[in-house]
């Protein structure tokens, strides 16, 4: 898979791309990430100047629509694959597991990431990118939702994970609408605080269905609106493709 980062601050993604899962996957060649400095598509090349005040009046910049879908053409031109293109915005589709696993079957996805108050309407009603949000707070621009993006779709790419470290049993993962079991390692004890004797018995049965009862009441404690009879259609943006 490849994604394609279009932003005004490429070097935010500096330490995130090296960070080891996320390398191990480049350099095995599962995933590449390309950078697109909005800048380099300037009109007004001493200042390189990508945003102007809104029409109307109102706080902030916005990002002009020139200099954006000028630059989103040409870095779509930039490969066969045409990039399947996501606008973060705090307006957008709430991203949730299911719409990770969806990206995650994309070959090529382009992520507009804005600043200031966003990008002119015009970028949006040409370019038609799907919108999607990381959640119900306001960011200062797209680039960390950007990265959670990457961040929950590479780790769900054929050969990422090892089998050991599988996502299918995660939270959220396929449908698996559960939170996850409390888990332990060495110590056994620590500053008076043991391990379960169920996790130190060896019986797997056992282990299974502690850790199913513990998912269980955790979920009912913190989350019931996972549990099936409460769940509700996270619906579709409405520029959401099906
Ligand atoms: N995804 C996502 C987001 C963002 C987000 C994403 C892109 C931009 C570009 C500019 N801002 C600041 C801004 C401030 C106020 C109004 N509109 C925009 C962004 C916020 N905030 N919260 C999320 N979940």
């Amino acid at each position: 898979m490849r994604f394609d980062v279009v932003t005004l601050f490429p070097a935010i993604f500096d330490g995130y791309l090296t960070q080891s899962l996320l390398d191990k996957a480049i350099v095995r060649g599962l995933v590449e990430i390309q950078r697109h400095n909005l800048r380099d598509w300037a009109e007004d090349t001493p200042h390189r100047k990508v945003d102007d005040r809104p029409f109307g009046g109102g706080p902030g910049m916005l990002l002009q629509v020139e200099p954006t879908v000028t630059c989103v053409r040409d870095v779509d031109a930039m490969c066969d694959v045409p990039a399947r293109k996501i606008l973060l915005t705090p307006q957008g589709r709430r991203l949730d597991q299911r719409l990770a696993e969806d990206l995650a079957t994309s070959d090529r996805i382009m992520l507009m990431c804005g600043r200031y108050e966003g990008f002119d309407q015009r970028v949006l009603d040409i370019l038609q990118p799907e919108e999607i949000s990381i959640g119900d707070f306001v960011l200062n621009g797209g680039e960390v939702a950007a990265m959670t993006i990457i961040d929950a779709v590479v780790r769900l790419l054929p050969g990422v994970l090892g089998d050991e470290q599988s996502s299918l049993d995660d939270s959220f993962s396929r449908g698996n609408r559960m939170l996850e079991f409390p888990q332990y390692t060495r110590p056994r004890e620590f500053e008076g605080h043991t391990v379960p004797d169920v996790l130190l018995s060896g019986d797997h049965a056992a282990i299974a269905k502690w850790r199913a009862e513990q998912s269980r009441v955790k979920t009912i404690d913190r989350r019931r609106d996972l549990l099936p009879e409460n769940s509700k259609p996270n619906h579709e943006h409405p520029n959401q493709r099906s």
